[in-house]
């Protein structure tokens, strides 16, 4: 029997689903941070409830136990996503995340696969090293503003290096890519995306109106254009005059192609670099917050890694097994502060019943990550950092990152959790063997306390703080200088 709305009853006694439980009074939505609203809602709606956004169902899931049951073991059903207007003003619909479930999207996950899954990922082990070491070398010069540019030269420079290869222009394309994200995170927020989708009348009218909201969909379309081709067609020359190392694109040419395929090529190859770049730099940055918060925690996974690679040599992915805790601390930062609180929207292909609650095809379908990690029945005092959650008595880890809610569920799971859970070991490894973080002092020689705050946005990141950095061990940090001079 197909259900329909006509089914659903509000009596529980009588046969036929129930409506979820609805929450739509939009007026009580910290507009800034929702998750914190979606989570608040939870408490007392249940762990899966319902909203209404511009004749829009949205469906907030606050558990775990529901994102695996739904959007895993119902993957079928749960694997779409919304195609929303302002994607396409903001010229961003070529993007994976975006695409709804199709041909195009198992193309786009098929060529992920071939690069970033685990047997392949593991291999770019010298990439990850080499960028690690540049990194600490450049975090001794960092100042408060200019920690997230380092960061996600760290993350954006691995992902070029592995999609495109050694370009010569990495500064310009990674600042126009920061361009583009930051227009995607301030018009781009899950609200404004429903009311463009639901009222098109709206972009109709004067350029001026929304805050200039259109103005910037403009400039985000052309930056796209340019960063579609750009880092293409240089990765393309290499290739033709035999100068080109290995990567994504060059692996690409080596096939029997046509040109649809160099688009969806290109598209591909600016999807991975734009969803990795920020998620994977908000990630270290939050690290490092805490590193700095919690001096015992960084003192103890110091001591591991001189313990097991040495007191003079620096760590490399083949000890990660023997380092169990550090491990355990990238997985705190991530439940800690999942880098997208809510995720990326999916959506229902048909209606469903879950628990005798009805769910209608054609709604947004959210797991609120932020929900997941305050889950006091998994994660008791779940607002302490505290890495030794994730590992058993005998400190072996109970979990992996990859298995982590924050790459979050089903068939539209983050294709890069590998790649970027090496890239954040690798480099979190190397800053620990030769860095200590700790608080700044001002001019009094007074030690600068820093309230740990964070960023609103799709991904978010911590507010700029401020911080010292100190050399623990001059054999490795002279090591790598000598590393980067031989280059
Ligand atoms: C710590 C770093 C990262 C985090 C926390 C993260 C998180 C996520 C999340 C939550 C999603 C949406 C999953 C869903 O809809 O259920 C996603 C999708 C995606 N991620 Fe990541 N990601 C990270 C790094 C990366 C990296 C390094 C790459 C590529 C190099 C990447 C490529 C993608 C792509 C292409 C998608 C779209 C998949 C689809 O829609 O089918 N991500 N990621």
């Amino acid at each position: 029997l197909r259900l329909t709305r006509r089914h659903v009853s509000p009596f529980p006694l009588l046969p036929g689903p129930r409506p979820l439980p609805f929450f739509g009074n939009a007026l009580q939505l910290d507009t800034k941070r929702p998750w914190l609203t979606y989570t608040a809602w939870g408490k007392t709606y249940g762990k899966i409830f319902r909203s209404r956004i511009f004749g829009i169902d949205m469906i907030f899931i606050n558990s775990e136990t529901i994102a695996q049951e739904l959007l895993e073991k119902r993957s079928a059903n749960y694997s779409t996503r919304p195609v929303l207007r302002t994607n396409e003003l903001a010229g961003i619909s070529f993007n994976t995340v975006m695409l709804p479930y199709g041909e195009t999207l198992r193309r786009h996950r098929r060529m992920f696969h071939q690069v970033l899954r685990a047997e392949v990922s593991i291999s770019y082990h010298e990439i990850y090293s080499r960028h690690a070491n540049e990194l600490v070398i450049h975090l001794l010069g960092a100042t408060r503003d200019s920690l997230q540019h380092h960061t996600e030269a760290y993350s954006g420079s691995l992902i070029m290096t592995v999609t495109y290869g050694h370009l010569a222009n990495q500064g310009s394309l990674s600042s126009r890519a920061h361009e583009t994200l930051d227009i995607i995170t301030h018009i781009l927020s899950p609200e404004k995306a429903v009311m463009f989708t639901a009222f098109p009348f709206l972009e109709k009218l004067p350029f001026w109106c929304f805050g200039g909201a259109f103005a910037l969909m403009g400039r985000c379309r052309e930056l796209c254009q340019q960063l579609l081709n750009e880092p293409f067609n240089e990765a393309k020359a290499q290739i033709a005059d035999g100068t080109a190392s290995r990567s994504l694109v060059a692996d690409f040419f080596s096939q029997a192609h046509d040109d649809t395929d160099e688009d969806i090529m290109k598209a591909i190859a600016l999807s991975g670099y734009m969803a990795g770049m920020e998620t994977t730099a908000s990630i270290l940055q939050a690290f490092l917050l805490a590193m700095m918060l919690h001096p015992d925690i960084q003192s103890r996974a110091r001591a591991d890694i001189d313990q097991v690679v040495g007191h003079d040599s620096m760590p490399c992915l083949d000890d990660r097994a023997s380092l169990p805790y550090l491990d355990a601390i990238l997985l705190e930062v991530l439940r800690w502060h999942p880098p997208a609180p809510l995720g990326a929207a999916h959506e229902t292909s048909n209606d469903d019943v879950y628990d005798g609650y009805f769910i209608p095809k054609g709604a947004m379908v959210m797991v609120n990550q932020w929900a997941l990690s305050r889950d006091e029945d998994i994660f008791p005092d779940a607002s302490r950092f505290d890495p030794s959650r994730h590992l058993t008595v005998d400190g072996k880890l109970k979990s992996t990152i990859v298995n982590h809610f924050a790459f979050g569920h089903g068939r539209r799971i983050c294709p890069g959790r590998w790649f970027a859970g090496n890239g954040l070991w690798s480099a979190t490894a190397a800053i620990l063997a030769v860095l200590r973080i700790d608080h700044a002092k001002d001019s009094n020689g007074d030690r600068i306390e820093v309230k740990p705050e964070f960023t609103t946005g799709i991904v978010t990141h911590p507010e700029p703080f401020h911080f010292s950095f100190e050399v623990v061990n001059t054999t490795r940090e002279a090591h790598i200088r000598a590393m980067m001079n031989s280059k």
